[in-house]
């Protein structure tokens, strides 16, 4: 089966300011990244503050093209300027769910967005009140703004729009950071499921191990714009190779102990 996602070579640099005003330096934030997606593989990426993890989800997601290598989905290449069946196929919830929801829209109405932007037949109006019930939410809220709700029903809703067009795969970054933490494990056991339920690949790039080895079969260990380390994810946590993963897994603080 041909892979969800494939870079080969990927590299992305940006320039930041320098010890003097007018000096721009160059930053590698990707660094010769070959990375395979098997498709039907959930994968959680994971690295240090910096790795270049969420860099790294803008070129898969062809927000932005590399300076060197390539990225493939399901085996065509693709750029922001030629995108192919990416955005289609491609639910995206962000860490901050303000970022995909209009302040100005109804939360209807944002959830309806994704179902009329690629004409997704259907009775657009009955999905929006499944998609709110799905999320555990009362399908009557559809007329209220984002204003309204807490940050945690934000995220859901967010959820509820990435997932509104059932895409084939789910991208988030730090999907789940932005709340508290009753409210994250009732989020990943609520994507987990409706992941199952859909068919939906799940590409998350995440701080937290226990949501990484929850959600995903594989991972991805990401350290100074590298893949240090790639592999089941039990396996990696139980036998990590790569000092980076190794660092990641000592700074979790047990609860308990002191
Ligand atoms: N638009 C940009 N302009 C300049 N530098 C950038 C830009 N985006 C990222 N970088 C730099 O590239 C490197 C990787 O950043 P990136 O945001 O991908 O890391 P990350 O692993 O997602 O970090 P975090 O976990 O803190 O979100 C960092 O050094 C960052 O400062």
């Amino acid at each position: 089966m041909t892979a969800t996602f494939v870079l080969d070579g990927v590299a992305r640099r940006y320039t930041v300011p320098g010890d003097r005003p007018w000096r721009r330096v160059p930053r590698l934030a990707l660094d010769g990244v070959d990375l395979t997606v098997p498709a039907g593989r959930d994968l959680a990426i994971v690295g240090a503050s910096g790795a270049g993890k969420s860099t790294l989800l803008r070129l898969l997601l062809a927000l932005e093209a590399p300076d060197a290598g390539t990225v493939a989905f399901r085996g065509d290449a693709v750029t922001p300027r030629a995108p192919g069946a990416l955005r289609r196929a491609v639910g995206v919830v962000a860490q901050d769910p303000g970022s995909s929801l209009d302040p100005r829209l109804p939360v209807g109405a944002s959830l309806r967005e994704p179902l009329e932007c690629l004409a997704v037949p259907g009775n657009h109006g009955a999905r929006v009140a499944e998609l709110l019930d799905a999320v555990g939410l009362d399908p009557a809220v559809a007329d209220r703004r984002p204003a309204g709700f807490s940050g945690g029903e934000r995220q859901r809703i967010a959820l509820a729009r990435a997932l509104a067009a059932r895409p084939a795969v789910l991208v988030g970054d730090e999907p789940f950071s932005a709340v508290d933490p009753t409210t994250r494990r009732r989020l990943v056991t609520l994507v987990g499921d409706l992941a199952r339920a859909s068919g939906t690949q799940l590409l998350l790039v995440t701080h937290d191990l226990g949501i990484a080895q929850r959600l995903c079969a594989d991972v991805a260990v990401l350290d100074a714009g590298r893949v240090v380390e790639t592999g089941p994810v039990d396996d990696v946590f139980a036998r990590p190779v790569a000092d980076a993963t190794r660092t990641l897994l000592d700074a979790v603080l047990p609860v308990g102990a002191r």
